[in-house]
């Protein structure tokens, strides 16, 4: 008779310098079929140290977390990170430290990590006071909606590299606009949000990445899916 092995149970890492690092961990921490350990990482020894196989950017404020992480010596290891093609999902603010190119009205050339091909406008629907759930049609997700929290949220302004895929998009009327944004993307091996998957009890988004992280890992030689036939 030939066992069959369970994959191995991945070890994911949320960056928690600032912001809604608490609700991912919560979050995961629920997935026990997929997850050996989440762990909070504030430090490059962290980022380096802890055997992880995906890392997650959580909300908050991006300029904040960027010059915390630059304190902590972390935004070079995060950048080789990226580039090692390793996975990375980045919701709202992480959106935009993924991004390569941020625009606000008021601020420009904010530190970033990078990576993402595309460009991001910040607080694209105003204030905290016009935060707002949308329904979005996510077809990588099912064929339920998703309910996407909007907080102070980025929109995605430009796909820079073809190799850019569109996850989602947001029809504005949702937020007193017109026309639609994207709002979620996959490119290789980085995954990016404008709105909050993990401030919800709907953990499709989750669970979608966790796949694409063994997907990656499995592209990476890492040998995540340890299953043998
Ligand atoms: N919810 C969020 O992460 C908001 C992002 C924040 N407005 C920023 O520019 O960084």
């Amino acid at each position: 008779m030939t066992e069959q092995q369970p994959p191995r149970k991945l070890r994911i890492g949320v960056l928690a310098l600032q912001g809604a690092f608490t609700e991912h961990i919560n979050l995961l921490n629920r997935l026990t079929d997929d997850i050996e350990a989440v762990i909070q990482i504030k430090t490059p020894q962290q980022l380096e140290s802890s055997n992880l196989d995906a890392l997650i950017l959580p909300g908050g404020e991006s300029t904040t977390m960027a010059l915390i992480a630059e304190r902590n010596g972390l935004m070079e290891p995060l950048r080789g990170w990226v580039r090692a093609g390793k996975p990375v999902w980045g919701t709202c603010a992480g959106l935009i430290l993924l991004s390569n190119t941020a625009h606000r009205t008021k601020q420009l050339g904010q530190p970033l990590i990078g990576g993402l091909s595309v460009s991001v406008k910040r607080n694209a629907f105003g204030t905290q006071l016009n935060s707002f759930v949308s329904d979005l049609s996510i077809p990588s997700l099912g064929p339920e909606p998703f309910p996407a929290v909007f907080i102070r949220a980025p929109i995605i302004e430009t796909l820079d590299d073809p190799s850019v895929e569109v996850l989602a998009r947001v029809t504005n009327s949702d937020a007193g606009g017109e026309g639609e944004n994207i709002v979620a993307v996959r490119q290789g091996s980085l995954l990016a949000t404008a709105f909050h998957p993990e401030l919800t009890a709907d953990d499709r988004f989750h669970r979608y990445y966790l796949e694409m992280v063994r997907e990656v890992r499995g592209n990476l030689g890492e040998g995540v899916n340890t299953s043998s036939s």
